[in-house]
């Protein structure tokens, strides 16, 4: 199953600047574990902005549940879900 995600992240002011690269710093490890394994598909900066969209490729809104709520910057992080299909003009046949 296929979901594009925005995450748009808000880290306080008042958070140590240690914190904050810690956090991003497990957030990437984590972030690159998941594209290599394939359920991370893309991840996309949206311009001039502290944002990002992202395909996830997983087996269950469950699944897809559990990842987003395992990540360093979850507790920083507004996100949006949009459930993606099939396009019936689109060519490539490999994408689910
Ligand atoms: O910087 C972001 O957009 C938040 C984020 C998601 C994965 C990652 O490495 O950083």
């Amino acid at each position: 199953m296929l979901f594009h995600v925005r995450m748009n992240v808000n880290l306080p002011p008042s958070m140590p600047q240690e914190e904050a690269a810690q956090l991003k710093k497990t957030e990437k490890e984590l972030a690159q574990r998941l594209q290599s394994e394939g359920k991370w598909r893309h991840l996309w900066r949206i311009a001039g902005q502290y944002a990002n969209v992202s395909i996830f490729d997983v087996e269950s809104v469950d699944e897809l549940h559990a990842l987003l709520t395992s990540l360093p910057l979850f507790p920083y992080m507004q996100i949006e879900v949009m459930p993606l299909c099939r396009h019936p003009s689109s060519i490539r046949n490999n994408d689910r």
